[in-house]
């Protein structure tokens, strides 16, 4: 393993083939030869962004934390950007993925819900005690 190297966007770029396949994803270079075969969501996507910036293909599927497993174990180094490189795709790991961000922000909204549909009827409550007590 040379897990720990340096690789400018043009190294990646050379490893564009079925049988030598590196790509980047949050700006670490990962070797996905070895999983072209096996990836469930097919070899054509992963040879698509062959010696690209995959990050965002990557992240726009919402991979499971098993495939970030995978993924891990398939580093290679990190990348080194020089000037005339394309733009990261994503700047941070967590802005794009969408599906668990928003998953987050739908349980707090609920409990926002909840806990005025309670002060609600808390309210309602003391609000009828009081009227029995007129009555
Ligand atoms: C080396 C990088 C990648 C790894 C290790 C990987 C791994 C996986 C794994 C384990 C799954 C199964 C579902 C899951 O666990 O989330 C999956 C599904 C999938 N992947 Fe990837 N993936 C990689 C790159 C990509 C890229 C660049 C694309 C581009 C679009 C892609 C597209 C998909 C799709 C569409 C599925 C869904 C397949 C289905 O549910 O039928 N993957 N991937």
């Amino acid at each position: 393993m040379s897990e720990g190297k340096v690789y400018t966007y043009a190294d990646v770029a050379s490893h564009s083939g079925k049988k030598d396949l590196f790509m980047v994803i949050h700006d670490k270079v990962y070797d996905a030869t070895a999983f072209v075969d096996e990836h469930p969501g097919g070899e054509e996507v992963l040879l698509d962004v062959g010696g690209q910036d995959a990050t965002e293909a990557f992240e726009d599927v919402g991979h499971s934390d098993e495939a970030r497993e995978i993924l891990d174990g398939l580093l290679k180094g990190d990348l080194k950007r020089v000037e005339g490189d394309p733009k990261p795709k994503v700047s941070a790991p967590t802005s794009s993925s969408s599906a668990t961000a928003t998953d987050g922000g739908m349980g707090l909204g609920l409990y926002a819900v909840v806990l005025v549909g309670a002060v609600a009827a808390f309210g309602v409550y003391k609000y009828m005690q009081s009227q029995e007590g007129n009555a």
